[in-house]
């Protein structure tokens, strides 16, 4: 029986309100809008609970509660004087006013939302920004009620359940639910969110007409996009400024980014779960659903399966909203985390829409904050960059990464970029001894694979490489092994707690890890280290001590991905598969300076048909073989696991893809040893990481969807 449980070098716990590429990319977004010095604010809800704690026990994923607000939290200010009553439940009700009729929604529950602001400063500006997290509380009346009466009990479960919904952050990276509390969630911080806006612009406004002017609302996935029809209600039932006008002002301020590119992904809530815990919404959504199936019938007469497709409203067995299909309708920009996002949402995902009204569909491609991911994470790296451009504007201006190319040949700097690489992965070795207690060598090739356990991300295929790798070790004599390069092979993840398949994924690391770190045949030949409980803070420790890191989805399957642009700044070499951002990758830094394999976006539909006669390399039958027979032990277990990728069942092709998959790696085996090929490698590959800065994603947000200027902070 061997826990795993171990203290990080960290002092201060992260603030884990987010499951991984989608919430982390709002963060560097955060910072990228308040360094530009533009007019900005986040908002979302400070979770009680973070993301949970992954603990390894006996190779096995464990969660436990995240309480990171143990010792407080110095960085957020309470604003106990900014709350709102949220309602929830209820009925809705028919009311005259001025002789018009209005509905009034009467809540059947209210609680309370507190502010919690978490000041942004820019870098090299004066210039800050807020973000504004919600918390659930009792509202007042609740509490009185059970005191008068005496039932303190009850004053205190309806205290905690007010304060359940802001309680814990739903764990899965990409699926939905339909659960009640979610919803609430969802809703919770919605509702206070725009009551918090419009009260803002009501300060300064008199009436609603420069609101279009002023506000633009970012929806980050369909979660938010209840705020489409908060603003519509309270446009229409409370501000009373008519239908029209108010759809209107919707039309113009909201704008939906979207980050999935599985149907499966995309969040339905059904009929019946919207209508009792938000009537009024359920009515506006059908009306707003209404008028546009009656353009639809415009546009395309009788078109039945047209409509269905395109409907807010799904039927069927479980009577849905579609919420993308209603960010869609009612955003005047839809745009994808990529390009080739943007081409599968054009041409699958939604097709329909785009026929309709192609000039709303664009694509901002993702980035990430050079601030965090070298000068705070890898300041040896910062100085050896600023001193060989001779200046620290790279920092605020990354494009002038691009004067490094010069250099990259030069022994010098190339001496400087190897010390510098060699210190941090010191310190990441000496982190992995001090968890898993395995010494690994300096020279050896840091593989890297972190991310969230997903199976279209295919940390499986890794696993698969590595038992390859073992094999072919195992079987070698002396002087072949001598000519082995040495591989530490990381991988890190936290599996959603009821995704299994993820779990067996996470388990099989650890197995294969037991049985090829303690193989004397093997030596520090090769390395398998699972790093438990990834999260910001070990990304920050790993990415800069990486040489080899591995984004190898099945091409059309990554929305984006943001964690290969980490890697890309801090001068480590990816071996990826042409998905996502990766293919504007290989057009900024060139395809010789990285390892690229497997099908492209383009044949994987084709090869999808082929199902089991798809051909498979023998080496792929003989390692799934190995894991199914209980070469590492677990033999039942890792069966549903070996099930996932054998008899024409292997829908995300790993075994079409691990012939090209094993030549990468043998590419990458081949310049490693080339020290003067490798560096040069590592210097192009962050001397053309600018384009992947959230810096030019804000700025493209800002001139073509939103519409805004920087305003400097003038004192
Ligand atoms: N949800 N979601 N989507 C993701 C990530 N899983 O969080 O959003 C990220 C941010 O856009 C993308 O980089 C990534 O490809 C996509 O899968």
């Amino acid at each position: 029986m061997s826990c795993l449980v171990f203290s990080l070098p960290f002092k201060e716990g992260d603030a884990a309100l987010g499951n991984g590429g989608l919430a982390r990319l709002s963060a560097c977004q955060m910072d990228s809008l308040a360094t530009l010095d533009f007019p900005a604010w986040g908002y979302g809800l400070r979770y009680q609970y973070g993301l949970f704690r992954q603990i390894i026990v006996d190779g096995f994923q464990h969660e436990q509660p995240d309480y990171w607000l143990n010792f407080g939290n110095p960085w957020e200010i309470e604003r106990v004087q900014v709350s709102y009553a949220v309602k929830f439940y209820g009925t809705v009700e028919e009311e005259v006013s001025n002789g018009s009729n209005y509905k009034v929604w009467i809540p059947g529950e209210t609680v309370e939302a507190v502010a919690y602001d978490n000041p942004i400063p820019g870098y090299g500006t004066r210039n800050a920004i807020n973000l504004r997290l919600w918390a659930a509380k009792p509202s007042g009346q609740y509490d009185l009620e059970s005191y008068n009466t005496g039932d303190y009990i009850n004053a205190v479960v309806n205290r905690q359940k007010a304060e359940i919904i802001s309680n814990v952050l739903y764990p899965d990276d990409r699926s939905y639910q339909g659960k009640e509390l979610r919803l609430k969630q969802q809703y919770f911080f919605v509702s206070a969110s725009i009551q918090d806006i419009i009260r803002r612009f009501k300060d300064v406004h008199d009436n609603f007409d420069e609101f279009t002017e002023k506000i633009a609302l970012q929806i980050n996935d369909t979660h938010p996009s209840l705020a489409i029809i908060e603003v519509m209600r309270v446009l229409f039932d409370e501000e009373h400024l008519g239908w029209d006008k108010a759809w209107d002002i919707v039309c113009k301020i909201f704008s939906f980014t979207t980050h999935t590119v599985q149907p499966e992904g995309l969040e339905k809530i059904p009929v019946d779960l919207m209508g009792s815990l938000l009537p009024r919404h359920l009515q506006i959504i059908y009306d707003i659903n209404y008028k546009f199936m009656e353009e639809l019938k415009k546009k395309f007469g009788q078109d039945y399966s047209r409509h269905a497709r395109m409907s807010i409203v799904e039927e069927g067995a479980v009577k849905s909203i579609r919420m993308a299909n209603l960010s869609i309708v009612c955003c005047h920009k839809v745009n994808g985390v990529s390009r080739v996002h943007f081409e599968l949402l054009k041409t699958r995902v939604f097709k329909d829409f785009y026929d309709l009204w192609p000039l709303k569909f664009q694509y901002k491609t993702n980035g990430v904050t050079q601030r965090r991911w070298i000068v705070v994470s890898n300041p040896s790296l910062c100085a050896v960059i600023s001193k060989w451009l001779g200046t620290e504007a790279w920092v605020r201006n990354i494009d002038l990464l691009a004067g490094l190319r010069d250099y990259a040949s030069d022994a010098d700097l190339q001496q400087e970029w190897r010390m510098v690489k060699k210190i941090n992965k010191m310190r990441l070795a000496e982190y992995i001894e001090t968890l898993s207690g395995v010494k690994v060598s300096l020279d050896a090739m840091f593989d890297v694979q972190i991310k969230r356990i997903h199976e279209y991300k295919r940390q499986l295929l890794n696993v698969l490489g590595i038992i390859h790798r073992y094999d072919c070790i195992k079987s070698m004599n002396e002087s072949d092994r001598r000519k082995v390069v040495p591989r530490v092979c990381i991988i890190g993840g936290k599996a959603a707690p009821g995704y299994e398949i993820a779990k067996k994924i996470i388990k099989l690391c650890h197995a294969v890890a037991e049985k090829v770190n303690n193989d004397p045949g093997v030596g520090d030949l090769l390395k398998l280290i699972f790093i438990p409980d990834y999260n910001v803070s070990v990304a920050e420790l790993v990415i800069p001590g990486s040489d080899l890191s591995q984004h190898v989805s099945t091409a059309g399957h990554e929305a984006s991905g943001t964690g290969s642009m980490k890697f890309l700044m801090n001068g480590c070499l990816l071996l990826a598969t042409a998905d996502g951002s990766t293919v504007e990758i290989i057009e900024e830094i060139g395809a010789d300076n990285m390892f690229l394999l497997g099908a492209r976006v383009s044949e994987v539909p084709a090869l999808r048909d082929q199902g089991a006669s798809v051909r498979v390399p023998l080496q792929f039958v003989r390692v799934v073989r190995m894991v199914r027979d209980g070469y590492f032990g677990f033999k039942d277990y890792f069966e549903s696991l070996c099930d996932t990728v054998e008899n024409g069942k292997d829908f995300y092709l790993l075994g079409a893809d691990f012939a090209s998959y094993l030549e990468a790696q043998a590419a990458a085996d081949l310049a490693f040893v080339n020290q003067e090929k490798w560096t040069r490698m590592s210097i192009l590959s962050t001397s053309g990481s600018g384009r992947f800065s959230s810096d030019r994603t804000i700025e493209e947000y800002a001139e073509q969807t939103w519409g805004i200027e920087p305003c400097k902070c003038p004192f």
